[in-house]
């Protein structure tokens, strides 16, 4: 549906230039939940920017179901934007808000009455649709601007951080009522974060953002299971990271010898080298522990930490680096092993992920 080609962002001039998209390519698809993910200062708000209007980018094409985006002004293109500081009218009511895009577009009294009515029940405000915006709480006003930003019917909404400035439980709610709406309204979202559990839960594909680049895009549990490359992994989630030697590649399948001088089959990284020296990810929960001598990598158990609802086991590996492992805790269960143990870490064929780099 958004065809993002090549597009390049260089801000300031020659001799203080920096570039803030590199050559980013991207297609969002139609009714998608599509996430922007990386770290502070990667050029996700720039991509999204980029669609709206509000930056031109310096290379590269944007088109919206073949049309050329870049040609049209921001309130000529079908696209809206829900900022993170939602800028509602504080002295206008929820309903005055919502209604206040159409009415500047010039629709007739009974058509905006009637989409305002449709957007508080969508967005479970109708009750309060007579306070003023600055008589109601953090997650009310965030409600409200998604309903003003749903109300003139974007093909396509541009959502920056707008959870950020909720607390936790809000969060959580409002990531759940986001995906609702997104799903009962079927229109495209394109959401920017740099919360990874964010992306994980709510997207349909999540592209994840580096120093101006994109360095992978996948759904998420593509992203989190088989990470490409080692920013990747570190992102997203906890990670170990090994050191092995990579003998053979046969498309997916990989076969490592690791540290301790045991031979594995793991999963290979697309576009990944043929052999040599490489890095091997394994997600804590994807291992386990087994009695000294069964396991793939011997060593011996340092702290075991206890965090509720799982337990973490940080074992100094033999061949040298720490692995940790996650196990999930089951009521009343008591925890046999303690610091100092000898213990192997195991786990299944497949489950390393070699890395590109
Ligand atoms: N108008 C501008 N002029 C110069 N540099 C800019 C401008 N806008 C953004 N940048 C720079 O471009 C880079 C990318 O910024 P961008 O806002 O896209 O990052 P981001 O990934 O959204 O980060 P954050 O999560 O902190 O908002 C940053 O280093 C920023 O300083």
């Amino acid at each position: 549906m958004i065809e993002i080609d090549r597009v390049t962002k260089v801000f300031g001039s020659a001799a203080d230039a920096f570039r803030a998209l590199d050559t980013v390519s991207v297609t969002i698809r139609q009714n998608e939940f599509f996430t922007l993910l990386g770290p502070s200062g990667c050029g996700k708000t720039t991509l999204l920017r980029v669609i709206a209007g509000f930056v031109d980018p310096t290379e590269g094409s944007v088109t919206l179901e073949g049309q050329d985006l870049l040609r049209l002004a921001p309130y000529e293109r079908p696209v809206n934007t829900v900022f993170q500081s939602y800028a509602l009218f504080p002295h206008m009511t929820v309903a005055q808000n919502i209604g206040f895009g159409l009415e500047m577009q010039g629709k007739p009294g009974e058509e905006v009455r009637r989409t305002v009515g449709e957007m508080l029940d969508l967005v479970r405000m109708s009750e309060l649709a007579d306070r003023r915006t600055s008589e109601i709480s953090g997650g009310q006003q965030q409600r409200v601007a998604l309903a003003r930003a749903l109300a003139p019917r974007p093909r396509v909404l541009l959502l920056d951080e707008p959870l950020s400035a909720l607390d936790f439980k809000l969060r959580k709610d409002m990531q759940l009522e986001l995906k609702r709406l997104q799903s009962e309204t079927g229109i495209t979202f394109v959401f920017v974060t740099h919360d990874q559990e964010e992306a994980l839960t709510m997207s349909d594909r999540i592209a994840v953002m580096n120093a101006g680049a994109i360095r992978q895009i996948g759904s998420p549990r593509d992203i989190y299971d088989h990470p490409a490359e080692r920013f990747v992994a570190d992102f997203i989630g906890d990670t170990n990271f090994l050191e092995a030697e990579l003998l053979t590649v046969e498309g997916e399948r990989a076969e490592v010898r690791l540290a301790s001088g045991r031979e594995i089959a793991a999963r290979a990284a697309e576009g990944g080298a043929g052999q040599g020296p490489v890095t091997v990810a394994v997600r804590p929960e994807h291992a386990d522990l087994a009695p000294e001598g069964e396991g793939l990598l011997p060593g011996r158990l340092g702290d075991v930490v206890y965090f509720g609802t799982d337990t973490h086991f940080h074992v100094d590996l033999d061949a040298g680096g720490r692995f940790v492992v996650r196990r999930q805790n089951q009521p009343d269960q008591a925890e046999a092993r303690g610091r100092g143990d000898r213990v192997s870490v195991r786990f299944g064929p497949g489950v390393g992920q070699v890395l590109r780099d």
